[in-house]
């Protein structure tokens, strides 16, 4: 099982590497490209990685993007994440804020996709050569999270028409274009689709795609949703949030689902969100033994690494707990 932390939304965060040391962190998924080709400015995704980054972004066809440009230490830490300490590294679209982000359509699901594999995915002469961008430089990510938290109060109109399910367009078009176009250009390593839903099944932000699109993990975030969450786990001594998610029969049968947990009281919406390791210590043992049981997801990396115990941080105890 596998101990996943979120990077790159952290207050005053330190580097991706120093995340990358802690032996008991096994994948990383880079927080977010926050904005969306069909919202951003010049028609490109735009990003946010925090302090990690500076000021400047890209500007194509003499527009200035929203997709940073200068993340001096992203690239060089994810090669050393990867091939030092031999973590799997995702980069995570969509996230928190803002959340005005969709896709309009499948021909842009499409499009999304390969920019996406352009840019941080196999290095590509023709890619580059023609103005692409590497913000990562040669870094080659292990794959793509979709972390759909976007709140649109009503159906964007587009062309004057209101779309409909505009909320699980396009994800599963895009989830299908790198499983089963993009992944396979590439056999030197085996890359992966996750999901960071919502506990409530159906995820509003993110039905019908969930359950139609291949995951290999999903990280389902077990805060913020009281009904739900860890919390009312140890509550009410039943975890109903694990078994509405594994009880998803459409999900493909190997998907893996995570327990995401907040690293610290102020991670989430509310304290109360937050479990101690002894109360995930018991949260765990009641879905250990589930065959979908993939291990935990804590967002995020510098709440948990400022969260101390004992001499151990969050991450520390989250794998400490599954080896147990
Ligand atoms: C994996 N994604 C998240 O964990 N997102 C997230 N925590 N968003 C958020 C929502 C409300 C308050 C704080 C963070």
């Amino acid at each position: 099982t596998n101990v996943v932390t979120y990077w790159g939304q952290g207050p005053n965060q330190g580097s991706l590497q120093d995340v990358c040391k802690n032996p008991n962190v096994d994948i990383v998924a880079i927080g977010f490209i926050n904005v969306f080709p069909d919202q951003g400015a010049g028609g490109w995704p735009g990003s946010n990685f925090g302090n990690a980054c500076g000021s400047e972004t890209y500007t194509y066809n003499g527009t200035k993007t929203q997709l940073y440009s200068n993340c001096p230490n992203i690239g060089t830490d994810i090669a050393i994440c990867q091939k030092v300490y031999n973590k799997k590294v995702l980069l995570s679209i969509g996230g928190g804020y803002p959340t005005n982000y969709f896709i309009k359509n499948e021909t842009s699901a499409v499009n999304f996709a390969n920019f996406l594999w352009g840019t941080f995915g196999p290095v590509k002469n023709e890619w580059t050569s023609t103005g692409g961008p590497r913000p990562f430089g040669d870094a080659v990510v292990d794959g793509f999270d979709f972390d759909i938290e976007s709140e649109l109060s009503s159906a964007p109109v587009v062309n004057g028409k209101a779309l409909t399910n505009y909320k699980t367009n396009g994800y599963a078009k895009m989830i299908s274009t790198f499983k089963n176009t993009l992944y396979p250009q590439d056999s030197v390593k085996p890359y992966y689709v996750s999901g960071a839903p919502q506990c409530v099944v159906p995820d509003a932000h993110f039905a019908g795609v969930v359950e139609n699109a291949w995951f290999d993990f999903l990280f389902v975030q077990y805060y913020n949703t009281a009904a739900c969450s860890a919390r009312q786990a140890i509550t009410s001594g039943t975890f109903k949030g694990y078994n509405d998610w594994t009880g998803v029969k459409s999900l493909n049968a190997d998907v893996k689902i995570l327990v995401g947990l907040p690293g610290s009281t102020a991670a989430s919406s509310d304290a109360s969100y937050y479990l101690t390791p002894s109360e995930v210590k018991t949260l765990v043992s009641k879905v250990y033994s589930n065959t979908r049981f993939g291990g935990i997801m804590v967002w995020e990396a510098t709440y948990a690494a400022n969260n101390v115990i004992c001499n151990r941080n969050y991450l520390t105890w989250m794998k400490q707990i599954l080896n147990a």
